[in-house]
Order: structure tokens, then C-alpha cells, then sequence
């Protein structure tokens, strides 16, 4: 495909999304539809979409219009692009300019910035003078970061083995198993280093998350909140001896192929069996997935004022449900991917109010601007009688 005829897939999609289409849906339906399309043609055209989705409130004001071709007209002119250059109508490629067409259009702060207006408030209280540059920073491509599986190798020899196959990653400081993938990052699920498991997908921050829990070997965790089971897999590398529960047990169906490639194991729990005695219960908890929204902008725009304070009832009701399973002299984690206040610092102060007998020893907020996902993580003990 020409890069103008990606172009003119991408404004489809694009208004599919904007008429109430999930976005990777759509992808996958568009791509079964045009089997001519070759795997550089669909990550192009996947990357316009998720490109204009993050970008939805600059490009419709910079395109003149919240359309697909608005979208797309923006996208180019903010690249420096000249839109007419690529809408000429020729082959495959979109319609001409309409006269008008493409007029940008003065932006607010939140425009500029691609937030909600309803969000601003909220996260300019959570995030103070980092509120523009972290969302700077959501208007752009995550990178992709692996997880060194300490259970199978170490930094050095993972990285090597992935250089061997033509995958570059470099160090991140934000954890000591942390690598970025600065070249390559399509290669590595069909990599030898990913498939016999000697590095995992996950974000560095989720990675930073785990370190803080203060896991040494044989300690009994329980992940309430596993999900796919991302930090169940870096708990178990540490040697934790790790139960894994969520309430849609389904979430967690790739984890013993996942965790027989990273050659750990990890007990799965049925909703309503997990019991007490572990030395840490670990909720990452359902949230707005604001610090996430580079990875899954559909969130930024589908998250309402009734939607976050639902996430907060469960949240709080999460809270309340996993302190029997915690041992004597053992020790709670709560995190979100949220950069909002209400979804973390607010619900340990009002776990503190219900439950008095606990401390917080140790709370962080990441941002972006750390490298990684928004994350909050908060780690509480019981106080001495
Ligand atoms: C943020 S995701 C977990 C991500 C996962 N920890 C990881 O690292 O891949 C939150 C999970 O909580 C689960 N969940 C929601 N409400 C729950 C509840 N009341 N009890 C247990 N799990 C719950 C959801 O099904 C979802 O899988």
C-alpha cells in the first residue's frame, strides 16, 4: 500500500471509532477484510488510528473537524506535513481538500494538551506544575520496555540474547529488571529470548511497583487482582510463592503457559477462595487507567464522572475485602495505573479512617515523566499491639 492510501484506511477506522467502534476491533476486522494488506501496512495504519485517538481534541482543532479526515489533516499538519500533498484523490489516496477544508483553529489548554475538560481540575490537583508535561507526554507512543526474568537469566545475558536476534534494549533506571526496546520492538514476541522466557512485556513502572513490595523468597503472596497476570509472573520471579485471583477468573486463562515460559509457578484461585496467612496481599486494582492512556487511549475519552466513581466503590470495597487474608505481622499492597488522587493517596487516607490498626510504610506515585506508566503504589503493615 502506498502511504497515502494507509492514509485513507486510517480516516475509515478512524470515523468508525469516532461512531462508537472499538478501535482495536476494528483493526482486526479491517485487516481479515483486506488480506492484501502486509504486516508494515497494518502497523502503519494501526498507528495512525491509535496516533489520532490520544491526539482526538489537537488534530480535530488543528483538521478543522472531529472526523477521520479531520483527524488524519491534523495528524499531518502537526508532523509539518502538507495535507495536500497526500489527500490529491490519485490511486488509493483520500479526496482532495474540500475549499476550507483542513482550516486549524485556535486551541484551549486542554485541546492542546488532549484532555477532558472535566479532567483537567482533578489532575491538575493530583499532578500540580507536572499537569503539561505528563500530558505532553500521553499525547505520544508508550515505548516498550521488557522484564528481565530473573527466575531464567540476568540483564546482561538477556540483553545479549536479544542483540543476537536483532532486538536492541538498553538499561532503565527505574527498576533493575528493566530493559527499553529501541529497536526491534516488533520482533520480540516471535523472539527466542521472549518465547523460552528470559524476558516478559511489561511496562516499568509495573516493574518499579514490584521492587517497593519488599519480596524476598518463600514469602506467600497473594495476587488478588491478577488479571493477565503480569505481576503475579514478576512476583514469582523474585521466589514468592505466589496464589493469583480475580474475580473474572477467565482474565487469567494465559497464565500457566505464561508462567511454564518463565518457569515459575503460581497457584490459581477460584472467585471466593482465596483464604488468610500470606505474608503480602497485593490488590492492583481496577481504575480509570489514567496513567496508562498512552497504551490504551480509548480510556481518556470513554472515562466518565459515573465510571470513576464506581472504580472508587470498588476500589474501597477491594480494600476492605483483602485484609482477613493478610497474616500476622504481614503486609497489604494497594496500586492503580490512575494518576488521580480520589482512585489512590484518597483511598488509603479513608482505609486508614475505616481500618485503624495499619501504617503506611511506603507510597509512590509514578508519572510518565519517570519513564514508565502513571502508577500509585502504597504498601501498609499492621501497627504493633
Ligand atoms: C488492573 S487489572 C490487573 C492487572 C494485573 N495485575 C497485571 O499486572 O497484569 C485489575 C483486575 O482486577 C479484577 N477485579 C475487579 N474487581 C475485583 C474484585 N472485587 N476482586 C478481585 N479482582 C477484581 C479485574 O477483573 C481485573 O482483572
Amino acid at each position: 500500500m502506498t502511504p497515502e492510501a494507509r492514509v485513507a484506511a486510517a480516516i475509515d477506522l478512524i470515523d468508525l471509532w469516532l461512531g462508537g467502534a472499538n478501535a482495536e476491533q476494528a483493526l482486526t476486522h479491517w485487516a481479515r477484510r483486506n488480506r492484501y494488506a502486509g504486516s508494515k501496512d497494518r502497523a502503519a495504519i494501526r498507528d495512525h488510528v491509535f496516533d489520532a485517538i490520544r491526539c482526538r481534541r489537537s488534530f480535530a482543532a488543528l483538521g478543522g473537524a472531529e472526523t477521520g479526515r479531520g483527524l488524519m489533516i491534523g495528524a499531518l499538519t502537526a508532523a509539518g506535513c502538507d495535507p495536500g500533498e497526500v489527500f490529491t484523490g490519485q490511486g488509493y489516496a483520500p479526496a482532495p481538500l474540500a475549499p476550507g477544508e483542513g482550516e486549524a483553529r485556535a486551541m484551549s489548554e486542554a485541546e492542546r494538551l488532549d484532555c477532558p475538560d472535566w479532567l483537567v481540575a482533578p489532575l491538575k490537583d493530583a499532578l500540580g506544575a507536572d499537569f503539561a508535561p505528563v500530558m505532553e507526554a500521553l499525547r505520544h507512543r508508550a515505548p516498550v520496555f521488557l522484564r528481565v526474568n530473573l527466575a531464567r537469566t540476568d540483564r546482561a545475558q538477556a540483553r545479549e540474547a536479544l542483540a543476537e536476534e536483532g532486538i536492541v534494549a538498553t538499561p532503565h533506571p527505574l527498576s533493575p529488571t528493566a530493559l527499553e526496546v529501541t529497536e526491534g520492538a516488533r520482533r520480540v514476541a516471535q523472539s527466542r529470548a521472549y518465547q523460552s522466557g528470559l524476558v516478559e512485556l511489561q511496562d516499568v513502572a509495573s516493574q518499579a511497583v514490584v521492587d517497593l513490595l519488599g519480596v524476598t523468597p518463600g514469602m506467600r503472596v497473594l495476587d488478588y487482582c491478577a488479571g493477565g497476570g503480569g505481576k503475579s509472573l514478576a512476583l514469582a520471579a523474585l521466589g514468592a510463592a505466589v496464589s493469583a485471583h480475580d474475580s473474572e477468573p477467565r482474565r487469567m486463562a494465559d497464565l500457566p503457559a505464561r508462567a511454564a515460559r518463565a518457569g515459575v509457578e503460581i497457584d490459581r484461585l477460584a472467585p471466593g477462595a482465596a483464604r488468610g496467612g500470606h505474608d503480602l496481599v497485593f490488590a492492583d486494582a481496577p481504575c480509570s487507567g489514567s496513567g496508562a492512556w498512552r497504551r490504551a487511549p480509548q480510556g481518556k475519552w470513554d472515562l466518565t464522572l459515573e465510571r470513576l466513581d464506581e472504580l472508587c466503590r470498588i476500589q474501597a470495597g477491594i480494600l476492605n475485602e483483602i485484609v482477613p487474608f493478610v497474616a500476622p505481622g504481614g503486609g497489604l499492597a494497594y496500586a492503580t495505573c490512575s494518576l488521580l488522587a480520589r482512585e489512590n493517596q484518597a483511598q488509603i487516607t479513608a482505609f486508614h479512617a475505616r481500618h485503624p490498626g495499619w501504617k503506611t510504610v511506603a507510597e509512590r506515585q509514578f508519572t510518565p515523566l519517570d519513564g514508565g506508566d502513571g502508577f500509585y503504589v502504597a504498601h501498609l503493615t499492621r501497627l504493633e499491639k
